[in-house]
């Protein structure tokens, strides 16, 4: 069983190891996170991830992803709290002995080893006998359809291909938890969206723990179990992708999952006795009951709220319905859906219109630069964060 528990991960980097990555940092001035102490980079990390399941940390640039993925590996020493693999406390032991094995975006090949050298690398090194490491290097390879390459060197393949060998190296050892950093970002987006399947598929074949490690959004939606959004070295949120798309936490997390981004207004939420409505720009709409009961039992009263609303949760009304009105900016097509951009109450509005749906009357209406457009949404569709803290209200 592998199951891996993070229990109140603290990562500090002394001061003076600091060091310029991907163009950041030295030079910059002192952010928030760095104190005397040093750079504070994870705080209080908590997660239990089940025996194979499959993890995703996402979040922005130096929010601490690879960070939490490299103290796993042993590759970053913890500075406080313990990392547990199989029930069993890891803080200090060898990276080689914790059962592991890191698939990394630059690949991290051997150039001078063909493709089964390489693979068969880490069986070598365990001593295993010559007829087993030729079954694990074939099995891998047929489980990710590169037996064709097996002789070649990795100049002699495409990036997708190079991935799928690193990946072939890291399960032939069957570890009992596959770490990826960035596995795909090399890629360019066809091969990608094609990887991004082939890791599906072998997530069904063997028998492992993925924590996996990207800033794609998209990624962390279609291949995680649970997605963990981290900010600023902070867990914003961890729960399936549903719950974080259908719940969000707070701003950061609606704001970073989902593609385009969710729409936010300044509102008012109004509450009379025990019913709400949210007014904005003369448009009124009232949560739906579900909502509304949690605002309730959170005992949320009248206040100025950040409103979010989803490009695909705004519907285009017509003039006599109670709606909102943008000018078009730019009309977008995208195949089954236009993204609709609008100037509206002093902001930029995008909505995702779909023209597929017969039964819509804007149907593959064909919006003009400054055209006037009224659009509305349901109760059942927004969210309502806290002003101050971005809170959900619902939370
Ligand atoms: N060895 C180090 N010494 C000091 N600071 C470091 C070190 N390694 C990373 N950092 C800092 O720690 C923070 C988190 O880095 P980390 O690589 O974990 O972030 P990330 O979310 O994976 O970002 P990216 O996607 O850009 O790799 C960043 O601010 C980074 O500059």
């Amino acid at each position: 069983m592998a199951e891996v528990s993070f229990k109140h991960i603290k990562k500090v980097y002394p001061n003076n190891e600091r060091k310029s990555r991907k163009g950041r940092g030295a030079k910059a001035e002192r952010p928030a996170n760095v104190t005397d102490e040093g750079v504070l980079v994870v705080k209080d990390f908590n997660l239990d991830v089940a025996d194979r399941e499959f993890i995703v940390l996402v979040g922005p640039s130096g929010c601490g992803k690879s960070t939490t993925l490299r103290m796993i590996a042993g590759l970053e020493d913890i500075t406080a709290g313990e990392i547990a693999i199989g029930g069993k406390v890891v803080n200090d032991i060898a990276p080689k002995d914790r059962d592991i094995a890191m698939v990394f975006q630059s690949y991290a090949l051997y150039p001078h080893m063909s493709v089964y050298e390489n693979m068969a690398f880490p069986l070598k090194l365990r001593k295993l006998p010559k007829d087993e490491i030729d079954r694990k290097v074939r099995e891998a390879a047929e489980t990710l359809g590169i037996t064709e390459y097996l002789d070649r060197k990795p100049k002699a393949l495409s990036g997708g291909q190079r991935q799928r060998v690193a990946i072939g190296r890291a399960i032939v050892r069957e570890p009992k938890v596959l770490l990826m950093d960035e596995p795909l970002s090399n890629l360019d987006a066809k091969l990608r969206n094609q990887m991004r399947a082939e890791i599906i598929k072998l997530r069904q074949k063997i028998d492992t723990t993925f924590i996996y490690v990207t800033h794609d959004q998209t990624e962390a939606m279609t291949l995680g179990d649970r997605i963990v959004i981290m900010k600023d070295g902070i867990a914003q949120q961890i729960g399936t992708p549903h719950e974080v798309f259908d719940h969000p936490a707070n701003l950061f997390v609606a704001g970073f999952i989902g593609v385009p981004q969710m729409n936010f207004f300044d509102a008012d939420l109004v509450r009379t006795g025990d019913s709400y409505v949210v007014r904005l720009g003369g448009f009124e709409v009232a949560p739906s009951e579900e909502k509304q009961g949690n605002l309730r039992a959170k005992g949320v009263g009248s206040q100025k709220v950040t409103l979010g609303v989803r490009p695909e949760h705004i519907t285009l009304a017509t003039p006599d319905m109670p709606s909102l009105t943008g000018t078009v900016d730019v009309s977008e097509m995208m195949g089954s859906s236009v993204h609709l951009h609008m100037s509206s109450l002093g902001q930029d509005v995008v909505a995702v219109v779909n023209t597929m749906d017969a039964t819509d009357p804007t149907v593959a209406h064909r919006h003009n630069v400054g055209e006037s457009v009224n659009y509305a949404f349901s109760g059942n569709a927004i969210h309502l964060f806290d002003k101050q803290s971005g809170t959900n209200l619902e939370f």
